[in-house]
């Protein structure tokens, strides 16, 4: 809690104090006894604080998959002037993709990382789309943003009318301050901003990069574990979630932008909005460390599936079909016998959207880099690039168990077939021999055919 009347936010401590769970009904006060007991509406609340929903389902959606938190506050949200569009527009943000904005194909594409600018930039005006499908009017799609940024956002929330924020930071620690409470994130760890959620992000590192993938519609989950059992992959239980924290400073001038249908609003206000003394439910930020992923793998033959990877996964209404997955390719033990260990050469009719967070990626020897992307959509064939297979290959069966580590790569997969925006397209970033990797494979068949021109029986 602060009280003074500097204008600054005060610098975090060390380290933040959460609460540790998935999908739990949390509650936190900054003050005891600021939470109303028996009731979310009382006549007057504790303290005289206001109190305010903030639903991410409908009212009615069914019980197991209904979200919502009840926030007390200094002032309600509603206490601002109106909603104007930003000047100057942002421009490079997408919520809804069409012939209009972006471009579809089927190519194989891979980014180098971006540099981040020297020019002041923050995260909002760092933050650029690069792909996706659907629509936030329709609720139903995703769009998947990256940033680079060098400074903190100063006298302004940002918050997305459109969809819930995963953020994969690659370089640079985010702090961030939501209405529940102040998070740290660093690389290698992830952070869900839901829908709706105001925040800010300070970078105490200054150069910051990094991946976000916007969901329209719906929520993530943890995946089901099926034969895995009860346990693995990510726990409910590395989760975590802030304390109520407050700040009660005036703030002339204020302004929270607004996502909204993929454009930015401003509007002004006199007060932070991180005036939260204390809240309850289920509709909440949270982070996770990637280390904790405890991974399940082969331990005989042949290479698994990647959604064996899964940390969280955005359904849509038909089982087992994602709207998007974040899926991670974390350290782990390769184990299986005369088996093709990297991943297998394929064409998926999911789209899969890949990042690279730190080290190498088992599949690519060059040219997949910490902070660059790459995106093989619907049927586009791939897999390990020339080096990779011949290395394999040359490894051959007495391979022994060998352990891939300084490695964090993840991928953004979704059953839609994303479109691509023309500042991604035209970027200089934009690896346009990415097609190389590949042409050298040769053939290795050796058969003899029966006849001279190459044909076998009739
Ligand atoms: O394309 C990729 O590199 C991702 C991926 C990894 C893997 O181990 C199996 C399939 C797959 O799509
Ligand atoms: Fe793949």
């Amino acid at each position: 809690m602060e009280s003074k009347s500097a204008a600054a936010r005060p610098a975090f401590p060390a380290e933040l104090e959460y609460q540790s769970g998935f999908g739990n009904h949390f509650s936190s006060e900054a003050i005891a006894g600021a939470l109303p007991r028996g009731q979310n509406s009382p006549l007057v609340c504790p303290y005289g604080l206001y109190a305010e929903q903030i639903s991410g389902t409908s009212f009615t959606s069914p019980r197991k998959l209904n979200e919502r938190s009840w926030l007390y506050r200094v002032k309600p949200s509603v206490t601002h002037e109106p909603f104007r569009p930003r000047v100057p527009t942002h421009g490079k943000l997408v919520s809804e993709f069409n012939e209009s904005n972006s471009t579809a194909t089927p190519t194989q594409l891979r980014w180098k990382p971006v540099e981040v600018p020297e020019s002041p930039t923050d995260f909002i005006d760092g933050l650029y789309t690069v792909c996706g499908a659907g629509s936030s009017y329709l609720r139903h799609g995703f769009a998947i943003h990256m940033y680079t940024a060098n400074k903190s956002m100063d006298d302004c929330a940002f918050c997305s009318a459109d969809g819930d924020f995963l953020i994969v930071p690659q370089e640079g620690r985010l702090w961030i301050t939501t209405e529940c409470g102040r998070l740290q994130v660093s690389p290698g760890e992830i952070v869900v901003l839901p829908q709706g959620f105001r925040f800010v992000v300070d970078l105490p590192d200054g150069p910051s990069r990094g991946y976000v993938a916007e969901i329209f519609g719906t929520h993530f989950q943890l995946p089901d574990l099926g034969p895995i059992g009860a346990n693995g992959l990510a726990a409910s239980r590395d989760f975590l979630v802030p304390v109520a924290w407050f700040e009660h400073l005036p703030r002339p001038g204020y302004t929270i932008v607004q996502k909204f249908g993929g454009e930015l609003f401003t509007a002004k206000q006199d007060f932070s909005p991180f005036n939260v003394v204390a809240w309850h439910g289920n509709y909440v930020p949270y982070k996770y460390d990637l280390s904790k992923f405890c991974p399940y793998n082969t331990v005989l033959v042949d290479h698994g599936d990647p959604s064996i990877n899964t940390v969280l996964t955005a359904p849509t209404d038909r089982p087992g079909v994602a709207l998007l997955d974040f899926v991670i390719f974390p350290p782990r033990w390769l184990v299986a016998e005369h088996t093709f260990r990297p991943p297998y050469y394929h064409r998926n009719c999911m789209s899969e959207f890949m990042g690279l967070i730190y080290g190498g990626y088992e599949a690519k020897a060059d040219g997949f880099l910490p902070g660059g992307a790459s995106l093989h959509s619907c049927m586009t064939p791939h897999g390990p690039d020339t080096k990779t297979f011949e290395a394999t290959i040359a490894l051959g069966n007495e391979a022994g168990p060998r352990r891939i580590s300084n490695t964090m790569a993840f991928m953004f997969e979704s059953c839609l077939m994303p479109r691509v925006c023309p500042w991604a397209l035209e970027s200089p970033y934009m690896d346009h021999n990415y097609y190389q990797c590949w042409i050298g494979l040769k053939s290795h068949f050796s058969y003899e055919p029966a006849d001279e021109d190459g044909h076998d029986g009739i």
